[in-house]
Parts: structure tokens; C-alpha cells; sequence
């Protein structure tokens, strides 16, 4: 017999007066009263049979003071922490309306200072995203300060994540210049040499030295997957001449891409390093600022994830662990694609690159795939790039804009992401408030209309333990869809099992609790979760009761809702009305 089974526990005579229970007929050792001190609680548990009868000691609170260290402090109201965008947003609208899908910024020069970042925060953004291709470490460094500041201070819990440069192939600064128009006809020259102030008119650097030699007339060169586009007519040592044949605007450090007969050209450059030696330094920079997540730029294989995650692991200070995130926007990364996702903490639709490597009307399908995967292995996605291009220019997106971000919301993708929009365009505010409003109107369209989906959510813990997990979380949703609670509660150390609920993408909110600041950081790019950060205990009686009157206490939950509580210590679901 296996050392685990699933129990129905008899609630005591006061518990519930109004639903019976089936008797259980197991053997009287593994019986276990589970507690009857709330009214109409109910629990099923998964109980060890060697697991200790006596009961935990009380719960401690466990404040995290950030650098590691922890001190042990006495329960007061002041002892749970939410953040305070969230907690405003569930009292004024209540669980059911609170937003599911997360909100990721990049920060640049239109969104660096304190206000501005202030301004994301109270909008919505759960993840400030700081992309190593531009700007100097120290002016990241900066953002990051003011960041964590906004946090400690206003009570905002923003996550941070630092998105390597890569080794592809992009042209250099122009000059200093913000951008450069290349007009139909025009001959322009892309060359890997090293130019001082004075670089000739219509010149352009291009980061990779072997490109002179990868190119061959006749080519064509796409500038950020086709923004603008030239013909290679003549090669001339380091330098590459080329006709304009589709007028636009060329941006500092643009991607390029070159194509031959229709496809794209794969030649040395394919040999380049993922992570280069410059993205190394950054990495070091990231770990040692305690960045939340790495985004990984053109992930080719689960190889170069792995390495990342060891190196991570050998470096970083514990309790401050960085998840790593797959940018999936290269033919290899589609390629390897569950290898890819199965190696990482999470993963990116990178649509803008991706788009410059595979035939734009592909990128649907693609995203498609990626997001499902990421379901099913149960690692969060996030959809990026032109979600809103056209609001770097205008304070209103276009009907084709809205609806590819209800596309990625409807698709249940765990977070969206602002490029160009936030780092750089005129309405940073109003393209976040559009995110928002679209998500919440999509996910109460899929919520009233009850499309639960039939995804296929195949088992993916390997441990007989990790399946009883899954199988708690996955009945633990479906209940709180059939009996329309208001809340899910999951107790959780590493946030395992709240992702396992989150990804049942379930009707009602899901509260998750966790010891460590930084776990409680990372659960914010996950799908429906409002993560808290509480000290407790394994006793759940004790558990559920000390966050009830917490709660309460803060006007977040009142006596009467429903809520089923699940957690990793004692696998078990419990569902209950708040006393
Ligand atoms: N730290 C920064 N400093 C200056 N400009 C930035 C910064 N981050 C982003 N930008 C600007 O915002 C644009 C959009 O950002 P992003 O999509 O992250 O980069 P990219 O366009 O290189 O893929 C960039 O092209 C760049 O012009
Ligand atoms: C998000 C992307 O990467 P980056 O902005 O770093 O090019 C992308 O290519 O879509
Ligand atoms: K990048
Ligand atoms: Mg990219």
C-alpha cells in the first residue's frame, strides 16, 4: 500500500448542519478530525501515514529584512503584506473584477524617475523590465534603486526583470542621434569599422565583425524585422553598400536580419555565442543587484538555461533566488521549444525579433504554441512587443491593437509587457491603462460566459508527492469554479503550489501566502495571483484563522465569503465561510 492516501474528513456535529458527509470506512488510525472551529468547514486531505499527530507549535512572523536575514517579530495587522495597488483594487471592485493578467514595463528614458515609476506602479505594473541594450549599467542601477524605494516606502511590490542583450546582429548608436530617416533610392553603408566623431553621412555601425563576409550582393537586409528595408548592391572591405527599397525610420541599436531567396540567412552569426561575454557582465550586475528574473535574448537551446540557472545558483545569496525567463524569438528557440520552456522558470513571446525570423503571418501560431506550452508545463508566459506600438505616437490604440492584447488575454497568457510604449513613447500611463481595462473586460467576458476551456493539463511533477499536489490544486480550482467561491487561499514556501492553481486559470482570485519577500516577488508575473507575504506555521486551523482576522482586520475579507484553502505543508483542500 502506498504511503499516502486521499481522506475525507468528518467535520464535528457543529461544523456543517446543513451538508452530510460520506462516512469515511478507513482504518481508524488515519482517521483525523479536521477543525471545527469555523462554521461549514469541510476538508479532504492527502495525509502521510507517518506524519505527526501532534499538533505545530503557533505561528511566527517572519519578517524579511531583504539582504537575507530574518527576524522574528509578534502577529499584528501590520504583519501581512500586499501590495498596495492590489489591496485598493479588491476593495473598491471587489475579488470577482480584480485583474488576472500581470502587467510588465519597460523602463526607459520617458519612465526612469521616481514619479514616473510611482505613476506604473499605481497603474498597474507588476514587473519593471530593464533591457540591457540600452542605456549604462549605472543608469539601471538607478532604476532599480528607485524601484526597490518605491516598494519599501509607498508599499508597492514591484518585481524587476533584467533582459540581457544577446549576441545577434544590430547596428550601433547613431551617433547620438535619436533616429535616422532612410529614404526609397538612398544608398547607405552598414560597416563593422570604428568610427570616431566623424563618421561619414548615411553611415552605419554594425556590431558583429564578421558581417561583411556573411552578406552577398543581392541580399536584403531587414532593419527590425522589416521596419525598413535595404538592397546589399556592393561590398567594399569592412563596408556593405546598400539601396533603400522600403523608406522608415532607423532606430538606435535596431536588429538586423538578412535574407536570400526568401529565407533567412543562417552563417557564422549562428555560431555566436546566447549569452556573449558583455551579457555576462550584465548578469553579474543582475545577480548582485538581486534582479527578480533574467530574460534571456535568442535562447537556442535548454543548454545555455541550464548553465545560466547553475551559474545563478553558485552566486546568488540564498533566500534571493532568480528565475530565469527564455525569450522565445528565433527559428532554434521554436525548434527546442519544450526542452527550451521544461529548463526555464518561465518564458517570453518575443514577437518582435521572432517576427524578423519567421514570416510575420506565422508569429500567430507561434504564439499560440508558446503560450500552451507554457501552460502545460506550468511556467509563466508573457507576450511581448508592438502590443500598443502605436501609442508611442498616439493616446489612443488602434481596434487592430486592442485586439491582439484581448488575443494574448484570451489565449490566458500570465502577463503582457510594454515595449517602446512605456520606455520611450509619449503615454506611457494611458498605454498601461488601456493593458488593464482590456484585460479585465476580456477576463469577465470569459468569466460570465463560463468558457473554461478544455486544456489538457498533463502531469508534470515527477515525485509521487508533486502529482498529489497537482491533483489538490486541479480539483481545488474546479471546486471553486462549480461552487463559486471568492477566493482561493494556497499557503505556500517556494510558491509551487500556487502556480499549479494558477495554472487552472480558475474563476475567482487566488491568495497566495508565502514566507520570503523575494518568492512573494516572482508569484506577481503568475496568472490571478495576489501574492501576501505572512509568517505561519504547518498547523492550517491556526493558519487560516490568524489570516481571517488579519484580513479582516485590513478590510480585505468579511465574515460570509467562501473561500477554499489549500496548502504544501499538509496536503489538503478545506472549504470554508469566513467567520
Ligand atoms: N534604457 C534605455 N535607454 C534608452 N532608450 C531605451 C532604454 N530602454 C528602451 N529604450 C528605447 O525604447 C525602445 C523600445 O524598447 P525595447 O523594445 O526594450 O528595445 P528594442 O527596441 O531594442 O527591442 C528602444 O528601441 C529604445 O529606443
Ligand atoms: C522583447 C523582445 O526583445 P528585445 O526588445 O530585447 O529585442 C522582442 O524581440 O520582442
Ligand atoms: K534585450
Ligand atoms: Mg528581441
Amino acid at each position: 500500500m502506498s504511503s499516502q492516501s486521499l481522506h475525507f474528513f468528518t467535520p464535528s456535529s457543529t461544523a456543517c448542519p446543513n451538508i452530510t458527509f460520506p462516512k469515511p470506512s478507513l482504518p481508524a488510525p488515519n482517521r483525523r478530525l479536521a477543525f471545527a472551529s469555523s462554521p461549514r468547514t469541510f476538508s479532504i486531505r492527502a495525509v502521510s501515514e507517518s506524519s505527526d499527530p501532534n499538533p505545530a507549535p503557533p505561528p511566527v512572523v517572519v519578517a524579511d529584512n531583504g539582504a537575507g536575514s530574518r527576524v522574528v517579530a509578534a502577529a499584528d495587522s501590520s504583519s501581512i503584506e500586499v501590495d498596495k495597488v492590489t489591496e485598493a483594487e479588491l476593495k473598491e471592485n471587489g475579488f470577482r473584477s480584480s485583474r488576472r493578467t500581470k502587467l510588465v514595463c519597460t523602463i526607459g528614458p520617458a519612465t526612469c524617475g521616481s514619479e514616473q515609476l510611482e505613476a506604473l506602479a499605481v497603474g498597474g505594473m507588476n514587473v519593471a523590465r530593464i533591457n540591457m541594450c540600452h542605456g549604462t549599467r549605472e543608469w539601471h542601477k538607478r532604476v532599480i534603486e528607485r524601484v526597490r524605494r518605491l516598494n519599501e516606502v509607498k508599499g508597492y511590490a514591484v518585481a524587476i526583470m533584467m533582459d540581457t542583450e544577446g549576441s545577434e546582429i544590430h547596428m550601433g548608436d547613431l551617433g547620438g542621434a535619436p533616429s535616422a530617416k532612410a529614404e526609397d533610392g538612398e544608398v547607405w553603408t552598414f560597416s563593422v569599422r570604428a568610427y570616431d566623431a566623424n563618421r561619414p553621412e548615411r553611415t552605419i555601425t554594425v556590431n558583429y565583425d564578421g558581417f561583411a563576409e556573411d552578406v552577398k550582393v543581392g541580399d536584403e537586409l531587414l532593419v527590425d524585422g522589416g521596419m525598413v528595408r535595404f538592397e546589399v548592391i556592393e561590398k567594399i572591405g569592412p563596408d556593405v553598400k546598400c539601396m533603400c527599397t522600403d523608406p522608415g525610420l532607423l532606430l538606435p541599436r535596431a536588429n538586423l536580419t538578412f535574407w536570400r531567396d526568401g529565407s533567412l540567412v543562417r552563417e557564422r552569426n549562428a555560431m555566436l555565442p546566447t549569452i556573449s561575454s558583455k551579457d555576462w557582465l550584465d548578469i553579474d550586475f543582475g545577480i548582485a543587484e538581486s534582479v527578480d528574473f533574467i530574460a534571456v535574448s535568442f535562447v537556442k537551446s535548454a543548454e545555455v538555461i541550464n548553465h545560466l540557472k547553475s551559474y545563478i545558483a553558485a552566486r546568488s545569496r540564498d533566500n534571493s533566488d532568480i528565475s530565469v525567463i527564455a525569450k522565445i524569438e528565433s527559428i532554434d528557440s521554436l525548434k527546442n521549444l519544450e526542452e527550451i520552456i521544461q529548463a526555464s522558470d518561465g518564458a517570453m513571446v518575443a514577437r518582435g525579433d521572432l517576427g524578423a525570423q519567421i514570416p510575420l503571418e506565422q508569429v500567430p501560431a507561434a504564439q499560440q504554441r508558446i503560450v500552451q506550452v507554457c501552460r502545460q508545463l506550468n511556467k509563466p508566459v508573457i507576450v511581448a512587443s508592438q502590443l500598443l506600438e502605436s501609442m508611442i505616437e498616439y493616446p489612443t490604440p488602434t481596434r487592430a491593437e486592442v485586439a491582439d492584447v484581448s488575443e494574448a488575454v484570451r489565449q490566458r497568457s500570465d502577463a503582457l509587457m510594454l515595449s517602446g510604449e512605456s520606455a520611450m513613447g509619449q503615454f506611457p500611463d494611458k498605454a498601461l491603462t488601456v493593458l488593464r481595462s482590456v484585460s479585465v473586460r476580456i477576463e469577465k467576458w470569459w468569466r460570465d460566459g463560463k468558457h473554461h476551456e478544455a486544456m489538457e493539463l498533463p502531469a508534470v511533477g515527477s515525485s509521487f508527492s508533486d502529482r498529489i499536489s497537482e491533483e489538490i490544486c486541479t480539483s481545488a480550482a474546479k471546486m471553486a469554479n462549480n461552487l463559486e467561491v471568492d477566493a482561493l487561499f494556497v499557503y505556500t514556501k517556494t510558491g509551487h503550489m500556487a502556480s499549479l492553481l494558477s495554472r487552472c486559470r480558475p474563476d475567482c482570485p487566488i491568495f497566495a501566502f508565502t514566507t520570503s519577500t523575494s518568492v512573494r516577488r516572482r508569484l506577481n508575473l503568475q496568472w490571478g495571483l495576489i501574492p501576501f507575504r505572512l509568517g505561519f506555521s504547518d498547523d492550517m486551523e491556526s493558519n487560516l484563522n490568524r489570516t481571517f482576522s488579519l484580513l479582516k482586520a485590513r478590510g480585505m475579507i468579511k465574515s460570509g465569503d467562501l473561500v477554499i484553502a489549500v496548502s504544501d505543508m499538509l496536503q489538503s483542500i478545506q472549504v470554508m465561510n469566513v467567520p
